[in-house]
């Protein structure tokens, strides 16, 4: 700023003469036009003589590619202003919007920690529920260990108890299935001797035939008697209408060589039903089978007609 003495000198100078004023003016807008005048004519020289040398380039070297010149774009760059324009009516939007919900609501409180202890993104979550909640607390006794089962061997279960108590579904599914008691209350099985158990029966009866007939024979009530297992005869037993040389199985019957030579020589099958009706008979005496059984007169015709 001029000082004070400045601003007095110029309010106490006489006012400017107008007519000398216009001559300063004219006198400047002269020299101007001379300068002016004299840039045009130089530049109008250059221009010739750029022409003519490339008119003389021509000429010399007719084969040679033009060469581009740099020319000024004929089109003006636009020119953005980021600086911020105080004269536009409208003011720059914000956001969020002046009348959004976020805006009314106030921003988050920072938690006023010290660096040491603030949580990090880095940092693994706390533990849920915290150490010291309430909930944690109350749920103390379902983050304790399972209660040991009891030893069940410290419980005296007794190894066929004499009556047990109702066991659940789950229990029942893999308990094995009751055992249905036979009439007799003890077993009479018998020990069988070394090669003779039920799978060498298998084995025996799958090998050959073992009914010791040449054929099927129909056998009638007088011939079934006379079988009887006595007089180092076979003996035949009838069941459900078949007969079978029972000879060879006696050694491997379960229940022994007199149970089973009890039904020697006649029809076993009430015998039979009586002790083990699941007993598959026909299977394990398929090569033991002598024929079928007969009447005495049906005999007496077949051999008539034969
Ligand atoms: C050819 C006919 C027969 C065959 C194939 C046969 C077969 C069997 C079998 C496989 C067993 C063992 C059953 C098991 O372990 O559950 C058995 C046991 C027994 N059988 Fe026979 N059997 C026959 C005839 C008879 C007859 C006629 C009697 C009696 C009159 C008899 C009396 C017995 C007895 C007492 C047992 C022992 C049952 C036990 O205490 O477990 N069986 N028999």
């Amino acid at each position: 700023h001029p000082p004070n003495t400045w601003r007095l000198s110029w309010a106490l100078l006489p006012p400017p003469d107008k007519k000398q004023i216009n001559a300063a003016l004219q006198q400047d807008d002269d020299d101007k036009d001379k300068s002016r005048n004299k840039q045009d004519k130089a530049d109008d020289t250059a221009m010739t003589l750029a022409v003519k040398d490339e008119e003389e380039s021509n000429d010399d070297d007719d084969q040679k590619t033009p060469q581009a010149t740099a020319a000024a774009p004929s089109i003006a760059v636009p020119e953005f202003n980021l600086e911020p324009d105080t004269n536009h009516s409208m003011p720059p939007p914000s956001f969020p919007a002046a009348n959004s919900q976020q805006r009314a609501m106030p921003p988050p409180p920072k938690p006023a920690s010290t660096p040491s202890t603030a949580p990090s993104s880095l940092m693994p979550p706390p533990a849920f529920p915290a150490p010291n909640s309430a909930q944690r607390a109350s749920n103390s006794s379902s983050l304790m260990p399972p209660p040991s089962r009891p030893n069940r061997s410290s419980l005296g279960v007794p190894a066929i108890p004499a009556r047990q108590p109702p066991l659940s579904a789950t229990a029942q599914a893999r308990a094995p299935p009751p055992r249905i008691d036979t009439p007799k209350s003890s077993s009479s099985k018998v020990k069988l001797a070394p090669g003779f158990s039920p799978l060498d029966w298998a084995s025996l009866a799958a090998s050959k035939n073992l009914s010791n007939v040449s054929s099927f024979t129909r056998v009638t009530p007088s011939m079934l008697a006379e079988k009887n297992g006595r007089k180092g005869n076979d003996a035949w037993s009838a069941y459900n209408g078949k007969v079978y040389n029972i000879t060879p199985y006696a050694p491997f019957h379960p229940g022994g060589k007199g149970e089973l030579l009890r039904a020697a020589g006649k029809d076993g099958t009430k015998l039979f039903m009586e002790v083990h009706p699941w007993v598959n008979w026909e299977g394990m005496l398929n090569s033991c089978l002598v024929g079928i059984m007969v009447s005495e007169s049906d005999s007496e015709g077949l051999d008539a007609m034969d």
